[in-house]
C-alpha cells in the first residue's frame, strides 16, 4: 500500500505509510498524540474523537504515547493497519486533511512518560575502542563481554526530548578538581521502549510482545567525570546529567524489513539468550557535528540485539514498566569513521575532525549542536525514516559553578 496521491509523498520519502512514527506535540494542557505522515503529523486525539478510529479505549486522546504503548500488540496492529488505510485511500481525504498539521509548525515533547533508563554496552567495536582508551594496560574486552550483555541503570528524569539544550556539567575532573566538563562527548545509540510491562524474565523470543518502537538516543557523556568516578560502579555523574531522544517513535512492525541476522557469538549463549530466529535491525545512523556530517554508525553489526538484551534485563526477575527506555549502547562500527563518540572518532583528541568551517574538533565546545539521524530499509524499496535528536550545549548553569 501506497499514501495516496494526495499527499504529494515521494516514493522514497522516509516517512512514507510504511512507516507512521508516532509522537506527541503541543504544550500544556494542549497536548495530542500523532502520527507522522510526509511533513505532516494526524492528530490521533481529533482523529479518534471524529470516529475515524477505534482504539477501543481513551488510548490515543493522551498527552503522551505511554497509554496506548501499555495497550499491547493486538492494538498497536490495529491502529497502524487502520492509519495506513485512512492515509492511503482518496476517499478519506476529506476527513483526515483537516486534521493534518504541518511538523514545523508544532513543538514535538517528550513522545512517553520514561519509566526507567537502561543502557546497554553492545559494540565490539565500540567497547574494544573503550577499553584501549579507559585501561591501556589490560585487556581491552572484559571476560564478561562475550557472555552477557553488560549494562547499567541510568537516570529517566534526565531524559529529554531533540530539541532540548544540554548544559555543560561541572563536577570532579579529578582529586580536588572541580569544574565544567573540558571533555563532553556524545554517543550514538538506538534505544527500545517497552510498551507491555511485566513481572518476571521476559523469555527472548517474547521481544515483539513487550517492546513498542524505537527511538534516537544521543547518551551525552562527560569523558573526564566519568574517567575519574566510574571505578568500580560504572559510569554515574557523567552520563547522568542529560540523555536525548528523538520526538519519533518508530513502531517496530515498520522495522521489519530491516531485520538482518544477528552476528555469530563465540563463545555460543546460555538458553536464556537464545533465540528462535537470532536478528538485528540493518538502521544506518549518521552523526553531524555543527552540520559537518562526520560518521556513520552501522546498527546492523550490533552483537548483541535488543531482544537479547530485554532478556537480560528481566532474567533475575526484575519488573519492566510501560515508557521503560533501554539504550543499545554506542553504535560503532570498524572504520574510524563509522565510530559513535569522538573519544573514539578523534581517538581521545589525538586526530581531530576538521569541519566544514574550517574549524577542528576533539570534544565539544559551547554552543555546538550534535544532530543523530537514521534511516532503515522499509518494504518494498521504500525507506523508514528515523528524524534526528538533536542537542546543543549551553553553558553549565550558574548554580553548578559553586563549587564546594
Ligand atoms: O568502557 C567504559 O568504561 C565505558 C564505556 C562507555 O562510556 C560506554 C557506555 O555508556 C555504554 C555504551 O554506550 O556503549
Ligand atoms: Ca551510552
Ligand atoms: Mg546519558
Amino acid at each position: 500500500m501506497s499514501a495516496a496521491v494526495w499527499l504529494g509523498l515521494a516514493d522514497d520519502d522516509p516517512f512514507g505509510v510504511e512507516n507512521l512514527p508516532y509522537c506527541a506535540f503541543g504544550q500544556d494542557r494542549f497536548r495530542w498524540t500523532g502520527v507522522r505522515i510526509g511533513d505532516r503529523i494526524l492528530n490521533l486525539a481529533a482523529a479518534e474523537g471524529r470516529g475515524l478510529i477505534e482504539a477501543g479505549g481513551a488510548f490515543l486522546g493522551q498527552p503522551t504515547l505511554s497509554r496506548f504503548m501499555a495497550a499491547g500488540r493486538p492494538v498497536w496492529t490495529r491502529v497502524r493497519e487502520r492509519l495506513a488505510e485512512l492515509l492511503s485511500a482518496a476517499r478519506y481525504r476529506e476527513s483526515v486533511e483537516p486534521l493534518l498539521v504541518p511538523v514545523a509548525d508544532v513543538r514535538l515533547a517528550l513522545p512517553f512518560e520514561v519509566a526507567d533508563y537502561v543502557d546497554f554496552y553492545s559494540s565490539l567495536e565500540h567497547a574494544t575502542n573503550l577499553g584501549k582508551l579507559f585501561r591501556p594496560d589490560g585487556e581491552p574486552l572484559l571476560p564478561n563481554w562475550r557472555h552477557l550483555p553488560v549494562g547499567y541503570h541510568g537516570r529517566a528524569g534526565t531524559v529529554v526530548v531533540s530539541g532540548t539544550e544540554v548544559p555543560r556539567p561541572c563536577g570532579q575532573r579529578r582529586a580536588g578538581d572541580f569544574g565544567p566538563s573540558a571533555r563532553l562527548d556524545i554517543e550514538a545509540e538506538v534505544g527500545f521502549v517497552v510498551g507491555v510491562p511485566s513481572q518476571g524474565a521476559v523469555a527472548v523470543d517474547d521481544f515483539r510482545e513487550h517492546v513498542f518502537g524505537a527511538v534516537l538516543v544521543n547518551d551525552w557523556s562527560a569523558r573526564d567525570l566519568q574517567a575519574w568516578e566510574y571505578q568500580p560502579l560504572g559510569p554515574f555523574l557523567g552520563k547522568s546529567f542529560r540523555t536525548s531522544i528523538s520526538p519519533w517513535v518508530v513502531p517496530l512492525d515498520a522495522l521489519d524489513a530491516a531485520r538482518v541476522p544477528g552476528p555469530p557469538q563465540e563463545p555460543g549463549v546460555l538458553p536464556y539468550l537464545a533465540a528462535g530466529e537470532h536478528y538485528g535491525y540493518d538502521i544506518g545512523l549518521e552523526v553531524s557535528w555543527n552540520g559537518t556530517l562526520v560518521s556513520r554508525p552501522p546498527f546492523g553489526g550490533m552483537y548483541w540485539t535488543p531482544a537479547q538484551q530485554l532478556a537480560h534485563m528481566t532474567v533475575n526477575g526484575a519488573w519492566t514498566r510501560t515508557g521503560d527506555l533501554y539504550a543499545s549502547g554506542t553504535v560503532s562500527g570498524p572504520q574510524i569513521e563509522q565510530t559513535g563518540s569522538f573519544i573514539e572518532r578523534t581517538w581521545n583528541g589525538a586526530r581531530p575532525v576538521l569541519l566544514d568551517d574550517g574549524t577542528t574538533r576533539s570534544f565539544l565546545l559551547d554552543g555546538d549542536t550534535v544532530a543523530i539521524s537514521a534511516t532503515a530499509p522499509g518494504p518494498g524499496g521504500s525507506r523508514i525514516g528515523f528524524g534526528e535528536v538533536i542537542g546543543t550545549i549551553g553553558c553549565e548553569s550558574a548554580g553548578d559553578r559553586r563549587s564546594p
